[in-house]
């Protein structure tokens, strides 16, 4: 064989074993738990900062006065399981006091040398000290800025043969969804159980749909947290860490104000600020959906047009906030008159409709009959006492099935209630389509 490419055969494994340490900067120990002898090398003194210090003896007591209180109990554990073979080896990160008086983090592990390379019957476990304070600094940075975040840093991992899974949530997500970190990491679905009965499957599709596509995805959802439904979003990017699995990283944020702010911004844009009504815009979005649902569904509809006669002459001889109070109650005669399946809308300045599913020609008239002669009969008192008297003129139209456009059913409401107008006013003239 050529040795001339195998240096490291020209040397003991003693040196080799040496080198390996020194390299990788490993404090070595070795225990006999009978006798609580401890050996270690100078390394293992070095790393705790006692430079003075070579290796040797030491009893386990001194080991046990070097490290954290809060931290003994877990290596005492795992050395005593490892001891009676109920785990195969012994493995712990324990908090180590510096000769400065700080802490360090120290990687233990080792093992029992099985006794058949004993020459004695003494029992062994030997291994190793890692610093990895320098990991753990990281990790608690990480950490603070984990619970800094207002919402929940994850990671999770997908791959093709096992299902998604949490490997790391930050504690906040207690606070924010209501579900203790070790039980989101523990089994997903305590994660997805709070989501909203109604937006699940939404959820679940989107985080499929985002693993298959290998893609950033977001998803807007609620959960039911204390009593209390909240909107939350999710998102995440992927990042490929081998050929089995994919790493995804992300936040949940709650965002309820903002949905509430959207809410709110949506009420508006399609609210009449006078009457509390809807708006014109609202209406024309509802007539066109009105017409796709008459033309496939052959719905039969209706559509009154309502307009106040002579209001100028109110607003002249009473004011303009009289006028003003005068719609309003108007507009509550209309909102209590029609059903719930109805839409009431002011559309103009006294120009108010109402649009009605599944209503015929006769049923639309009859309303609208009766609302003329409501209004006509009742006088509105307003606030400072006044009592007016209003008359109202109307078209109404009907339609079933389809119509070519929204314009051919306005022009029509509008001609009947010009024709109304021009009659006399105080009437309701209808027409089918
Ligand atoms: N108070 C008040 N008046 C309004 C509002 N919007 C429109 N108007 C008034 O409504 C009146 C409408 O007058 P016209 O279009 O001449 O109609 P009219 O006086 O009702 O007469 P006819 O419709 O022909 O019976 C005008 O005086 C407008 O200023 C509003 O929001 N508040």
């Amino acid at each position: 064989m050529d040795t001339k490419h195998r240096p490291v055969e020209a040397l003991s494994t003693e040196a080799r074993l040496q080198a390996i340490l020194r390299a990788t900067k490993a404090g070595t120990w070795e225990w006999n738990p009978d006798s609580g002898e401890v050996l270690v090398n100078d390394q293992w003194w070095h790393m705790l900062g006692y430079y003075g210090r070579s290796g040797g003896a030491i009893s386990f007591h001194e080991w046990e006065r070097l490290c954290h209180p809060d931290d003994l109990k877990l290596a005492h554990h795992e050395l005593a399981e490892h001891l009676a073979r109920r785990s195969p080896d012994y493995n712990v990160t324990l908090r180590m006091e510096h000769a400065q008086g700080h802490w360090c983090w120290i990687h233990s592990r080792g093992m029992r040398i099985p006794e058949s390379e004993l020459l004695s019957k003494d029992i062994w476990v030997m291994g190793t000290h890692q610093d990895i304070s320098h990991q753990m600094g990281l990790k608690h940075k990480l950490e603070k800025l984990a619970d800094s975040v207002p919402g929940v840093v994850y990671t999770f991992t997908s791959s093709p043969e096992k299902p998604c899974r949490f490997t790391y949530i930050s504690p906040t997500s207690e606070q924010f969804l209501g579900v203790a970190p070790a039980d989101a990491i523990e089994n997903p679905e305590n994660v997805v159980k709070v989501v909203h009965p109604g937006d699940q499957d939404r959820v679940r599709r989107a985080v499929v749909d985002g693993v298959q596509a290998l893609k950033s995805w977001q998803c807007d959802y609620r959960i039911c947290l204390r009593g209390q439904s909240r909107w939350m979003r999710a998102m995440a990017c992927p990042e490929v860490e081998n050929s089995e699995a994919v790493a995804w990283h992300g936040m949940v944020v709650d965002i309820d104000d903002q949905k509430q702010l959207e809410r709110e911004l949506e009420h508006l844009s399609v609210t009449d600020e006078l009457t509390g009504l809807y708006n014109r815009r609202y209406f024309m979005q509802r007539l066109d959906e009105a017409l796709a649902e008459s033309t496939r569904y052959q719905t039969p509809y209706a559509l009154l047009s309502l307009d106040v006669d002579r209001f100028k002459v109110i607003n002249d001889t009473l004011g303009h906030l009289a006028g003003d109070a005068a719609l309003r109650l108007l507009a509550q005669v209309l909102g209590r008159r029609a059903r719930r399946t109805d839409l009431v809308a002011r559309v103009g300045g006294e120009e108010f409709v109402l649009l009605m599913p599944q209503t015929g020609l006769q049923d639309a008239e009859a309303l609208a009959e009766q609302v003329r002669q409501l209004v006509e009969q009742t006088p509105f008192e307003l606030q400072d006492g006044q009592r007016i008297r209003l008359t109202l003129s109307g078209g109404v139209v009907s339609w079933q099935g389809a119509v070519a456009d929204t314009s051919k059913i306005l022009g029509l409401c509008d001609r009947l209630l010009y024709r109304a107008k021009s009659q006399g006013r105080n009437q309701v003239l209808v027409a089918r389509i």
